[in-house]
């Protein structure tokens, strides 16, 4: 136990619940914060997890329970009164303004950044922090956050969130802080958890990838259905604990690359080398086709190129010949006025008509099927799609994808924040679909789904810079080609 683990808490959530309607989110939650720990909340698609971080960040009043910041009983409560007390928040919803520049946004989140000369210590403030803890990043703080990629986004939010101006944060709650960053982005950052936390800060830490949270996380706790299963330190938990107390039930690793002779048939899609540089792209039919990398080097923008070559005119009727699973779901993905049900079936719409009509029994039906072969928690498809966790969200969007019939789909990193019990239900899906002739083009930042696909390419810089098959597809070879070209320009230089 450090010495920090007998101080007073930082925060302390007692018997919290919290109801929406007929969804019972929190059904009496305990959560105690000290300072120097960096405390796993882990759990499936729904758990309450969000839900209670909203309680702690002052958004959300309990309907039942006490809140308490450094054990004040009866102090204010609200957001206000959680920020004065140094609790800053990272959401998984990334919540910038996209017309405001990164100086702005900075000053946006800090009140003390005021008077003559605020832009230039809120740009010192905020290069500092990224500096810090992103080494190497290239971003530069006088873009509007809409011409930023979805990682600098989140980069922005994390770093704006540690920035220390006018009080010092106490408590960093990151909601899957690296759903949308690639490997060594992530690595960074963990670095840094673990040196603030060492210092004396603390850390609520939620991921759905559980390495993240075994080699970061002081303690662990696990959430099920509302309420905490299981909160105990790290090294009392394994990985298969882990899954086991969130009741997720995970087959055994078995090597995913379905033993199929990879077609030599002509490729169903292929591109030049992009921007003239590097290797040229080809897929097969019934073909999984990884695109690796680090993030932001132009993977959404072949998918994006692919999308249009093969889109054709929406107003022709017919089978689509490509879907699209959009991975920045708040900008490009659901449609946030509409239910979970009209989100989904919006790409299905000439198989559910009938003379120009919707059939909308043939609606529900579908609805019905897709909320049982992906487990999407809600009691009623008619509710709105911003009533559903972040997780079950995503699983909308790649349910909308998988259930047209085009032949190709195009996959933008799409299982950011979905839970592990579910990817696996995800993985097998695709890969029945890829046996029965289907293509998946998939972006991804995780290691594990990339080293499941059949073909990958490796991008860097804009470009292809390697193409592996097979056995050549493990994490060292894509890590080794993920910097290739950097090499190659030294070279030259
Ligand atoms: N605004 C809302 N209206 C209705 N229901 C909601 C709302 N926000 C959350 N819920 C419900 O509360 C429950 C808990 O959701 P929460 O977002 O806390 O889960 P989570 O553990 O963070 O999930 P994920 O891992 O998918 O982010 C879910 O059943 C969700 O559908």
């Amino acid at each position: 136990m450090n010495s920090h683990s007998q101080s007073v808490p930082v925060v302390e959530a007692r018997d919290v619940k919290v109801s929406f309607g007929a969804v019972r989110a929190l059904a009496g939650v305990d959560l105690v914060i000290r300072p120097g720990e960096c405390v796993g909340l882990v759990g499936h698609n729904g758990a309450g997890k969000s839900t209670i971080v909203n309680v702690i960040n002052g958004g959300l009043s309990p309907h039942e329970g006490t809140i308490a910041y450094k054990g004040e009983e009866r102090g204010r409560t609200g957001i206000a009164a959680a920020r004065g007390h140094g609790i800053r928040c990272v959401f998984q919803e990334l919540s910038l303004c996209p017309n405001l520049t990164v100086i702005e946004n900075t000053r946006i989140m800090h009140r003390a950044l005021t008077g003559w000369g605020w832009r230039g210590r809120a740009a010192a403030a905020i290069r500092s922090k990224l500096d810090e803890i992103f080494p190497g990043h290239r971003i530069d703080c006088s873009r509007a956050v809409g011409d930023l990629s979805i990682a600098e986004r989140q980069m922005v939010e994390i770093a704006t969130a540690f920035a220390d101006v006018g009080q010092a944060p106490k408590l960093v709650i990151l909601d899957e802080p690296t759903s949308s960053l690639d490997a060594s982005l992530a690595e960074q950052l963990l670095a840094h958890v673990r040196t603030y936390v060492a210092g004396g800060g603390s850390v609520i830490f939620i991921s759905h990838i559980l390495g993240e949270v075994l080699s970061t996380a002081t303690r662990i706790v696990v959430m099920k259905d509302g309420r905490v299963v299981a909160d105990r330190p790290t090294a009392e938990f394994t990985q298969a604990g882990l899954v086991q107390a969130m009741g997720s039930v995970v087959a055994e690793k078995k090597d995913a690359r379905v033993a199929r002779a990879l077609t030599t048939s002509e490729p169903i899609l292929s591109l030049p080398p992009r921007h003239g540089r590097g290797l040229p792209f080809k897929a097969f039919r019934g073909e999984l086709v990884g695109l690796a990398g680090l993030s932001g080097h132009g993977q959404t923008d072949m998918l994006v190129d692919l999308y249009h070559s093969r889109s054709g005119n929406w107003l022709r009727r017919g089978n689509p010949q490509v879907a699209f699973v959009a991975g920045d779901r708040g900008y490009n993905g659901t449609f946030p006025l509409w239910s979970i049900l009209n989100n989904l079936s919006v790409a299905s719409l000439t198989d559910l008509s009938r003379a120009s009509l919707i059939d909308e029994r043939h609606e529900v039906e579908l609805g019905e099927e897709w909320k049982r072969r992906i487990a999407i928690r809600t009691p009623d498809m008619e509710n709105g799609i911003l009533s559903l966790s972040g997780g079950n969200q995503q699983k909308v969007l790649f349910a909308r994808a998988l259930a047209v019939r085009a032949p190709i789909v195009l996959m933008d990193d799409p299982m950011r924040g979905v839970d592990i019990g579910t990817k696996q239900e995800v993985y097998d899906i695709v890969r029945s679909e890829a046996e029965n002739g289907r293509t998946f083009i998939w972006y991804s930042t995780e290691m594990d789904e990339i080293c499941i696909c059949d073909r990958v390419y490796v991008f860097n810089s804009g470009a292809i810079v390697a193409e592996l098959t097979r056995n050549d597809i493990n994490e060292e070879n894509i890590l080794a080609a993920s910097f290739t070209e950097a090499v190659t320009r030294e070279a030259v230089a």
